[in-house]
């Protein structure tokens, strides 16, 4: 099953992490990346196209700033980064150049894909350095983000980009072999996993943070990205990047690391983007009745199936759509403001316009823009 899948694939996005990348204090790990980039070459010599999210701009800027551990402050982080990413820049020029192969840098923040039109501007950029024969490589913006507009982490990121470069397959370069069953920190015995069909809470349980001093999200960013690369139909491999030909191993056949199945049903693009992409600025709750057609029926959201507005937002905006219990059933665009639902929730949707004077529609949420979760 493996090989068929890896065999159809055409447009890899390869997220790099920062334990791969480095060597504990001593910086870049030049030798590995070199055999990164052969891997990637050998890629892109059978006609697929990669992009890559690398990590380790901090934990390269770190070692030049001579700071021990982790950044203590957020500018201290931010600095690191700034001096980190053009290293970063340099060594993957320096490792792609004996195969023949440009990269470019891209950095990203999370408004820059949560605006539509940004949006739709990354994505030509990448697809005209794909054309180009370039190979992109993404981070986030560490010296310029702040709570508000991060991803946070490169796991988050890569199952954005996945959707925002419409990839067939997401790969994560990590510094353990795959998925295992329990923490292997703490539980020395715990099993790999080889293939996961579905990610369950348990499994989400299993996954633990990170291990190392690099490291941001552990597993638990890497579970929540192949769930959301699964969303969208795509399979995510999870391999042990340390190891100098796992990647050349895996596409010829040889099972290893863990291999995550996308879900049966999956978003088209705008609904992952909604779900997952935009930053939701209040909380709608619904009662009970609302709460079973949405999620069963996939239907509109109506005014009559409201009881409360939480946050402030425009008509426009993306927010939660919750239980009476407080649980998120599902994310979508407003057609209408936090003031203006306050008046119109519990009524009919045709007193609408009595009550406002004016109206857009009859849903608070259209079925178009909703995704139950
Ligand atoms: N169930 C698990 N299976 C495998 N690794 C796990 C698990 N739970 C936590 N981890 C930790 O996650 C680490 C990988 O995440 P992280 O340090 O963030 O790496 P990266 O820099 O590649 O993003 C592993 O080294 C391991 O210590
Ligand atoms: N953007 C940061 C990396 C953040 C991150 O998620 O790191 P990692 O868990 O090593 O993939 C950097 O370049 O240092």
């Amino acid at each position: 099953m493996r090989s068929g899948i890896l065999a159809k694939v055409k447009r890899i996005v390869i997220k790099i992490g920062s334990g791969v990348l480095t060597c504990g204090d001593n910086g870049l790990n030049k030798p590995l990346m070199g055999s990164i980039a052969a891997q990637v070459a050998e890629l892109r010599a059978s006609g697929r196209q990669v992009i890559i999210v690398s990590s380790g701009a901090v934990a390269a800027g770190r070692k030049e700033l001579g700071i021990d551990g982790r950044p203590r402050s957020i500018p201290q982080k931010q600095a690191a980064a700034a001096i980190g990413q053009s290293r970063l820049m340099h060594a993957y020029e320096e490792a792609f150049d004996p195969f023949g192969h440009k990269v470019a840098q891209i950095l990203l923040t999370r408004d820059d894909l949560a605006h539509r039109g940004r949006f739709l501007n990354a994505r030509a950029t990448l697809d005209t350095l794909l054309s180009f024969g370039v190979i992109p490589i993404i981070n986030e913006n560490d010296t310029v983000v702040f709570d508000e507009i991060k991803f946070g982490d490169n796991d988050s990121l890569s199952a954005l980009v996945t959707n925002l470069a419409e990839a067939n397959l997401l790969v994560i370069l990590t510094d353990i072999d795959g998925f295992y069953e329990a923490d292997p920190r703490t539980t020395p015995d715990a099993r790999l996993i080889p293939l996961v069909r579905q990610i369950t809470r348990e499994m989400e349980r299993a996954a633990g943070g990170s291990g190392s001093t690099v490291g941001t999200g552990g597993m638990v960013t890497k579970l929540a990205a192949a769930k959301k690369a699964g969303q969208f139909g795509v399979p995510t491999l999870m391999l042990n990047g340390r190891k100098p030909s796992l990647l050349a191993e895996a596409f010829a056949g040889r099972e290893v690391g863990t291999l995550f199945l996308p879900g049966k049903e999956s978003l088209n693009r705008r609904k992952h983007w909604i779900a997952h992409t935009l930053r939701p600025s209040g909380r709608i709750i619904v009662d009970d009745g609302a709460r079973t057609v949405l999620a069963r029926q996939g239907k509109s959201l109506l005014p009559s199936g409201v009881v409360r507005v939480e946050g402030k937002f425009d008509r426009g905006a993306c927010v939660r759509v919750c239980g009476s219990d407080g649980t998120e059933i599902a994310r979508g665009l407003v057609d209408y403001s936090h003031d203006e639902i306050i008046r119109i929730l519990g009524h009919r949707s045709g007193e609408i316009e009595a009550i406002l004077g004016y109206k857009y529609g009859d849903e608070i949420i259209h079925r178009d823009n909703l995704v139950v979760l």
